[in-house]
C-alpha cells in the first residue's frame, strides 16, 4: 500500500489542506503502507522555494514524517517518455486555435443552445494543415481525447462515483511553452510509483474521471487505485479556504501558539462520526477510520480547536512545556497556570504576573477595600496558606465576601478578570510585587 500528499508549493498550506496530509498519513500508517510527500511544481509561475520550506516545516511540526519525497519538476523524462506514446498513439492531439477564437467558438456554441464543449476541431486536422500552421511559427498545445461515455470508481468515502466524459472539453495537457498540467503529470507519477489509494480534496472529482481515462490511456489496463474524495473543511462561517490569502493557514496557528497534536486530534476528527478529543498520534493512527468520514464539507471551528488545545496544554507534562516557556521558569509556575491558557501565546502573560510587571488597572470604586488589603497584607515568607490568611482578615474588616472580596484582588494582581488560582499566584507572586500593585490600583 502506497500514498501521496501531492500538494503544489503555490502557498502556504492551510488546515484544508492538512486534512488531506493527515488523513493519508494515518490511513498509510494504519494500514502498514507507505506514505510518499509528492511537490506538485509543475506550475513554474507560482511555485517557490519557500513554499517548499514552508510545506516540509509544516509537516514536520504536525508530526506527519514521509518516507519518501519526489517533485514532479524533477521527473520531465519520464513524463517524456509517456507522452511520446500518447502522442503515437493519437490521444494527445495537437492543438492551434488561440484563446480568442476558442471564446469565439464558445459563445456561438452557447447562443445555439449547446453546451460550450471543445468540439475537437483540430482532431481534423491534416498533415499538411499541422505542417503549414508550424512554418507560419505556430507552436501547438496539446489536448487529450477523452473516451465516449463515463467512468465510474467506487469511492471509500463518496460511495458509487460518475464522472460524465461526454460533458467534458478534452482537457489541454501540455502547454505550448512545454508546460506539463498537473492533470497529466499526477497520474504518470501516480502509475510509475504505484501509488494504491488516491485520498484528495472533493474538488478532485472530475479530475479523477479525466485520470482514469488517461490511467487506461497509458496502461492499456484499469486504472489500479482506489480514491477516497474528502469534503473540502470551510472556514468558520462557511467560506472556502485559499493557500493565497493564508487563511487558516498552519503557520500562523503554530504562530499563535496552538499545539500541533491538538490540530491533528481535531482534524483527523472533524466531519466524522468520531468525536474530537486530544489524542496521541499512536491513538490517532489507531483509531483511523476512513469509513467514519462524513460526505458534506465540515466546517472548522476555531472555538472547538481552542478548547482542544487548552486541554492538550492542560495535559502537557513540565518537560515538554519548556519550549513555551521562559528559561528560568519552575515546575510550581507550569502547574499553575497550565490549566488556564488556551493557546501558548497567553503562558507570557502569566509569567509577567508571576515574575515580571504589569499595569494594574484603576479601580476607583475600590481603593478603600484595596486600601486595607495593602495594610493587612501578611508579612513574608510567603506559601501556598498566605492567600487564606489575608482573606480571612479582610473578609472580617471589611465585610466583603465572594466576588465582592475576590474580583478586585484578583484585578489588582493579575490585571485580568479569570486565570489560575490565586493562593498559588500570589505565592508565586511575592510581597514586594503585590505591595506595588496593590499602590498603582488605589493611586490611578
Ligand atoms: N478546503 C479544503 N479542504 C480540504 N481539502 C482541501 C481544501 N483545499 C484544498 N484541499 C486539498 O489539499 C490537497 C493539496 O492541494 P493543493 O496544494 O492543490 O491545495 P489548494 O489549497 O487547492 O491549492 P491551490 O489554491 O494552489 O490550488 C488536495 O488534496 C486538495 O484537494
Amino acid at each position: 500500500m502506497k500514498l501521496r500528499f501531492a500538494p503544489s508549493p503555490t502557498g502556504y498550506l492551510h488546515v484544508g489542506n492538512a486534512r488531506q496530509a493527515v488523513a493519508n498519513y494515518l490511513f498509510a500508517r494504519r494500514h502498514g503502507g507507505r506514505f510518499i510527500l509528492r511537490l506538485d511544481d509543475t506550475d513554474t509561475s507560482r511555485s517557490r522555494p519557500e513554499y517548499v520550506d514552508g510545506i516540509h516545516r509544516d509537516l514536520a511540526w504536525l508530526g506527519l514524517n514521509w518516507d519518501e519525497e519526489v517533485r514532479q519538476s524533477e521527473r520531465r523524462d519520464i513524463y517524456d517518455a509517456v507522452i511520446e506514446k500518447l502522442k503515437a498513439s493519437g490521444r494527445l492531439y495537437p492543438c492551434f486555435e488561440s484563446e480568442h477564437e476558442l471564446n469565439a467558438k464558445r459563445e456561438m456554441r452557447i447562443r445555439a443552445g449547446k453546451p460550450p464543449l471543445y468540439d475537437r476541431a483540430m482532431l481534423k486536422l491534416t498533415a499538411d494543415q499541422r505542417a503549414r500552421a508550424e512554418a507560419n511559427g505556430k507552436v501547438p498545445y496539446w489536448r487529450f481525447k477523452l473516451t465516449d461515455g463515463s467512468k465510474k470508481w467506487n469511492d471509500l468515502v463518496m460511495d458509487e462515483c460518475s464522472v460524465k466524459l461526454t460533458a467534458i472539453s478534452d482537457p489541454v495537457l501540455i502547454r505550448a511553452d512545454g508546460t506539463i498540467l498537473y492533470t497529466l503529470a499526477s497520474v504518470i507519477d501516480d502509475l510509475e510509483m504505484g501509488i494504491t489509494h488516491i485520498m484528495r480534496g472533493e474538488d478532485h472529482i472530475t479530475n479523477t474521471g479525466v485520470q482514469i481515462d488517461i490511467a487506461e490511456a497509458i496502461t492499456g489496463k484499469p486504472a489500479p487505485f482506489t480514491f477516497a474524495h474528502l469534503p473540502l473543511l470551510l472556514d468558520t462561517d462557511g467560506g472556502k479556504l485559499s493557500k493565497r490569502f493564508d487563511s487558516l493557514g498552519l503557520k500562523s496557528l503554530r504562530a499563535d501558539g496552538i499545539e500541533p497534536m491538538s490540530i491533528v486530534s481535531y482534524i483527523a476528527r472533524v466531519g466524522t462520526s468520531d468525536d474530537p478529543d486530544v489524542i496521541t498520534m499512536q491513538e490517532a493512527i489507531d483509531s483511523y477510520d476512513i469509513s467514519h468520514v462524513s460526505k458534506s464539507a465540515a466546517r472548522f471551528d476555531m472555538r472547538q480547536l481552542l478548547a482542544l488545545n487548552r486541554k492538550a496544554l492542560h495535559n502537557l507534562p513540565f518537560e515538554k512545556a519548556k519550549a513555551h516557556l521562559p528559561a528560568e521558569a519552575t515546575e510550581e509556575f507550569w502547574n499553575a497556570v497550565r490549566g488556564n491558557v488556551d493557546i501558548s501565546a497567553e503562558i507570557p502573560h502569566w509569567w509577567d504576573v508571576t515574575q515580571g510587571t504589569i499595569i494594574s488597572p484603576p479601580q476607583p470604586d475600590d481603593r478603600d477595600f484595596l486600601q486595607t488589603a495593602l495594610d493587612t497584607l501578611p508579612d513574608s515568607p510567603w506559601s501556598e496558606d498566605t492567600w487564606k490568611e489575608w482573606t480571612n482578615i479582610l473578609k472580617e474588616r471589611t465585610d466583603r465576601k465572594g466576588k465582592t472580596l475576590f474580583m478586585p484582588l484578583r484585578l489588582a494582581l493579575t490585571a485580568e478578570e479569570k486565570g489560575p488560582d490565586l493562593p498559588t499566584l500570589l505565592a508565586l507572586m511575592g510581597r514586594e510585587r503585590v505591595v506595588s500593585r496593590l499602590k498603582d490600583a488605589i493611586r490611578a
